[in-house]
């Protein structure tokens, strides 16, 4: 099977700190890939790399079979959307004129372009605040309009960092929908949650990443085999390996 993602022996050094060291991964095309791991895990850093914001030490990647270096940049960038945490929006924007520079950046069509922001702000509950500056909204408000931004170009490949923090559950079930549907359009979708539930129902293959390498890699039949008799935060458990705390707070608390 083709992969969307294709990641090889990358490592990445904040400050002579390696928070990515040696990672392998690839992510198959048509995926919703859930990529999990505990605070500091590495996992921002990876989908940063990936989306072209950060740099990174060694390593090869390949997204839909470009390697990710500046000559393939453009031809990437048309290919590739993301929400990343915090949501990057133009805050002096209002929310309906945001989403008219997104169509301007991807080509989208003017015709009908006008109902479909309307339509995706109604659909995820924005509509109130189409014609509010975006520095007014909430934070589960900006989340959504980040989301809004990323799917309007349909794009072949959507990294989502934490697309469902602070997201209500009317929304986050509407989210969800949208993403199935893109998954039935053969798109590939990556996403970074601490909401377990969320992922074990929704994501196709799972990936752990502790301490920046990817622990376990979890396709659909192993997830069979392991999801038989335990939850996915009992599997999360079993591969962090938890360590105790040194000190029983909750003796003076
Ligand atoms: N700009 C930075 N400068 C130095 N260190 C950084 C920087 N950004 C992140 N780090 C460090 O890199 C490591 C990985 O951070 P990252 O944010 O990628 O983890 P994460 O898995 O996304 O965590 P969380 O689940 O808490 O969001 C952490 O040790 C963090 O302190």
């Amino acid at each position: 099977m083709k992969s969307a993602i294709e990641i090889k022996h990358l490592s990445k050094t904040y400050e002579s700190k390696e928070v990515l060291s040696d990672l392998q991964l690839e992510v198959p095309t048509g995926n919703i890939f859930g990529l999990i791991g505990p605070n500091g895990a590495g996992k921002s850093t990876l989908i940063g790399i990936l989306t072209g914001l950060l740099d990174y030490s060694r390593g090869e990647i390949l997204i839909n079979g470009l390697e990710l270096n500046e000559g393939n940049e453009l031809e990437i960038k048309q290919q590739v959307a993301s929400v990343l945490q915090p949501p990057l929006l133009f805050e002096h924007f209002t929310s309906h004129d945001f989403l008219n520079y997104i169509c301007d950046i991807y080509e989208i069509r003017e015709e009908g372009r006008a109902e479909k922001i309307s339509s995706l702000l109604d659909y995820l509950g924005l509509t109130e605040f189409e014609h509010a500056k975006i520095n007014k909204l909430s934070s589960g408000s900006r989340k959504k309009l980040s989301f809004c931004a990323a799917i309007l170009s349909e794009p072949e490949i959507l990294f989502l960092d934490e697309p469902f923090e602070s997201i209500d559950v009317i929304s986050i079930g509407r989210m969800k929908a949208i993403l199935k549907h893109l998954q039935q359009k053969g798109k590939t979708i990556i996403i970074t949650s601490h909401i377990l539930e969320i992922v074990e129902n929704l994501c196709n293959d799972i990936a752990i990443l502790h301490k920046g390498k990817i622990i376990a890699y979890l396709d659909s039949e192993s997830r069979r085999e392991l999801q038989k008799d335990s939850s996915l935060n009992e599997i999360f458990e079993s591969y962090i390996e938890v360590e105790k705390p040194k000190y029983d707070v909750l003796s003076w608390l």
